[in-house]
């Protein structure tokens, strides 16, 4: 009976970093109780798992909470090269495409005509906003040349764990995220040539292993380089976002990023105007950057403008401190704009991936 219950209680313990239960990972080798001492043989999956800590003390109490427990008696153990390969095997199943054409999950690439107008920290607001909402969210940073998502969400320094041959992304507010940046230990990638980007892309979306997703996001280098028709290629499904400011004038260059999505097979689906005006204390609008940029766009493409966020202080302080203001400032107007982005797209969530669907949200 009390051994029963320790499986069970053992069985709500997760491992944090591919979270499922510890039980269904073959991690727990034997669970028995015996005159009142809970004697458990755990195998982690790799040599200095950096969630052993974690998974240990989360082991002891969940077996110390059994009725009639009263010591646990732990065994700690590593995983042999084969059985690593036996679990990654059985966690991939048969999918070696995780977001080919069978997958449900929705693929959003964020993408800009030229650097600076925010996409990246929109990128980062919006996958914790949609991961708040209860969705299952990957981000990947395919920003070669400006890899600044992991700052952004308070992960600069994180690298991947790996287990045999899958790669297991950080998790950041509930987001899992894979960038250039964990790869290159500081260094820009600027260097590196199509093939190579479109193998480390191809890398991401096949040897990271996000599980099952509702909803990834890709943060795409600003303009129309090798990265977004490498994308294009390996994710015909993905349906494109451009960024630009309220400037008319990056309406032109925002259109060509646009077209080369179009170009390769990718449905663009609307327009983030970002930094829309600064609010005033006296009520008034500052428009630093112009107005009419993100219409002008979406009148260019024949989409819909999803999304207007205002400039930030507290958007951009977030950012510098890895804190996303969708969490910390909810009533920040740029806040509330992206919640209001995460709602609209988190209600398409998942199922009808590769398909085009008319949005209506004007
Ligand atoms: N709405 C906003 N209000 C205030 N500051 C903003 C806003 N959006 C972005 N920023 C700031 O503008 C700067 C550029 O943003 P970010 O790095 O996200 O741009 P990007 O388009 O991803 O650039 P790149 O692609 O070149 O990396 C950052 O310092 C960021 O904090």
């Amino acid at each position: 009976m009390s051994t029963a219950a320790l499986l069970a209680a053992l069985a709500r313990v997760q491992d944090p970093e591919i979270r499922r239960p510890i039980t269904e990972l073959d991690m727990v080798r034997s669970a028995t109780v015996s005159d009142g001492v809970a004697t458990i043989e755990l195998k982690l999956t790799i040599v200095g798992c950096p969630a052993a800590a974690t998974i240990e003390r989360e082991v002891r109490a969940a077996a110390s909470a059994v009725e009639g427990v009263v010591r646990v008696d732990l065994d700690v153990g590593v995983m042999t090269v084969s059985e690593r390969e036996a679990l990654t095997t059985r966690l991939r199943g048969s999918r070696t495409q995780q977001f080919g054409p069978d997958s449900l999950t929705r693929v959003y690439a964020i993408s800009s005509g030229k650097g600076g107008v925010g996409k990246s920290t929109v990128t980062a607001n919006l996958a914790v906003a949609l991961a708040a909402r209860g969705l299952k969210v990957g981000l990947v940073d395919a920003d070669v040349f400006g890899f600044s998502i992991p700052g952004i969400l308070g992960i600069a320094g994180a690298k991947p764990t790996q287990v045999g041959e899958m790669i297991l992304p950080p998790i950041a507010h509930g987001v899992k995220v894979i960038s250039i940046g964990m790869f290159v230990d500081g260094q820009a990638a600027v260097s590196w040539r199509g093939p190579l980007l479109h193998r480390t892309i191809q890398q991401f979306l096949t040897d990271v292993w996000f599980g099952d997703l509702d909803v990834l996001l890709v943060d795409l280098p600003p303009g129309t380089g090798d990265i977004a028709i490498s994308l294009g290629q390996l994710l015909p499904q993905a349906e494109v976002l451009v960024v630009t400011t309220p400037q008319p004038a990056a309406a032109e260059v925002a259109e060509r990023s646009g077209l080369v999505a179009r170009q390769t097979g990718q449905t663009v689906i609307g327009v983030i105007e970002n930094m829309t005006g600064l609010p005033q204390p006296d009520g008034s609008v500052l428009e630093l950057f112009g107005s009419g940029g993100g219409d002008e766009l979406a009148g260019r493409l024949g989409v819909p403008v999803l999304a207007r966020i205002p400039l930030s202080v507290a958007l951009r302080a977030g950012g510098d401190v890895g804190t996303p203001i969708v969490l910390t400032d909810a009533a920040d107007p740029a806040a509330r704009a992206i919640e209001s982005l995460a709602a609209t797209l988190g209600s398409r969530a998942r199922g009808l991936a590769g398909r085009s669907l008319p949005l209506d949200v004007r």
